[in-house]
């Protein structure tokens, strides 16, 4: 198989899809492996070393793209991407698409077959490549929210522990998945008074047992989100439903309860945001201020600490690249149903059900192309 691995052209993204450590695997096992010039770069993985992994360093970009069968990326392909795809092309990514309506029609358009990282299912009801990144972004969190809170962002001038004889501040985290638990944990680290709202029982139970009793498990009602908004210093917003855009759980008029200088870390808004005030935002410029309320809205936040994610994200994409390497896209799909919820589009059709309902189209059964 040939295999390009493109440099990330997102803002302020370092993060690269192999290391040279998979490079190696891939190549151990007959695959051809084409990494752009300073692709790794930015992880701290220079091109001699994909070299002596037996990489080809392409420095011509229209070559890296035109010459591959399997393109495997970190973040969702920018405007200058899509317009490479083609229908002979598989694309390995994060790709966000129920955020992103013109994304989704120009990987219809290119006819490829496009396999997202964060729709891709385990035994355990976990998303396996989605939780990597999740664990950085929701330890991430409270460091942008801490951030957030200084005066000089826009923030209240509150620390989060406190000191002796001062409260620390209160800090709510929606949704107890991946993203909340780190969250959490971070949280409650920093000597924060934590409160974990979702919506699944199930959850608030296993992080009630965890955490004995030193953070807070509430039920995610409105009546919960009211107080959360009224109460917290910060709240982040960490829910997902897998797939499809995030529910808008802090609606505008909430922020009027919201305390001047409170801060709200949107994690979710890489599937559209939690808040209804959400838009995303960069690393270059992280933060905007509404009605008093700060908001943080990185869509690629790990792409800040990009040596970590980078090891963390090829741990678990590793078997998924090999698979896809070994059995081309048919062949790996076919024979592990979990890895299948990952195609969202093929051949101009989107294969994902939640992606298909959030812009009013029909999916295809991507079992029917498993003939
Ligand atoms: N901005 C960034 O850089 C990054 C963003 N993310 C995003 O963070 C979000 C969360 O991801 P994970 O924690 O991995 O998901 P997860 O599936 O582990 O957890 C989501 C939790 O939200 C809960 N939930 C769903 N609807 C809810 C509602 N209405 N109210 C309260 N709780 C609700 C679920 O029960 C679940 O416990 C996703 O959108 C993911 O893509 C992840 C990594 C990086
Ligand atoms: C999950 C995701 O969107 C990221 O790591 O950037
Ligand atoms: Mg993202």
């Amino acid at each position: 198989m040939k295999i390009a691995v493109p440099k990330e052209i997102k803002n302020h993204e370092y993060r690269v899809a192999l290391t040279p450590s998979v490079v190696r695997e891939l190549v151990a096992r007959g695959h051809r492996v084409a990494v752009q010039a300073s692709a790794g770069e930015g992880a701290g993985f220079p091109d001699a070393e994909y070299e002596a992994a037996g990489a080809h360093i392409e420095q011509d970009l229209d070559a890296l793209w035109d010459n591959a069968e399997l393109i495997v990326k970190v973040k969702e392909p920018q405007p200058e991407e899509v317009k490479r795809l083609k229908p002979s092309h598989t694309l390995f990514t994060y790709l966000h698409l129920a955020a992103e309506e013109s994304l989704t029609r120009g990987l219809m358009d290119s006819e490829a077959t496009c396999i997202a990282y964060e729709t891709i299912t385990d035994e355990e009801g976990g998303l396996p490549l989605l939780a990597p990144m999740s664990r950085v972004a929701g330890r991430m969190a409270v460091q942008a929210g801490a951030h957030s809170l200084e005066k000089a962002q826009g923030g209240a001038g509150i620390l989060i522990p406190g000191v002796p004889g001062v409260a620390p501040a209160k800090v709510t985290v929606i949704g107890g998945g991946v993203v909340g638990e780190n969250a959490a944990r971070m949280a409650l680290g920093l000597g924060a008074d934590v409160t974990v709202l979702d919506k699944s029982l199930e959850r608030l139970e296993v992080l009630d047992h965890r955490y004995q009793g030193r953070l807070n498990t509430v039920y995610s009602t409105a009546d919960a989100l009211e107080t959360a908004a009224r109460e917290s210093d910060i709240v982040v917003g960490a829910v997902l439903v897998p797939g499809a855009q995030a529910p808008k759980l802090i609606t505008r008029k909430m922020l009027g309860d919201m305390r001047p200088g409170s801060v709200l870390v949107d994690v979710a808004i890489d599937q559209g945001g939690c808040f209804e005030t959400s838009r995303a935002t960069t690393h270059a410029d992280p933060t905007y201020v509404v009605d008093g309320v700060v908001h943080y809205c990185v869509a690629n936040m790990p792409g800040a600490v990009a040596r970590t994610s980078t090891q963390a994200l090829t741990n678990a994409t590793l078997p998924f690249v090999l698979a896809l390497a070994d059995k081309g896209w048919q062949g790996a799909l076919a024979e592990d149903p979990h890895f299948l919820k990952g195609l969202n589009v093929h051949a101009g059709h989107i294969t994902h059900p939640a992606v298909a309902q959030a812009f009013g189209l029909e999916a295809v059964d991507p079992k029917s192309l498993m003939a």
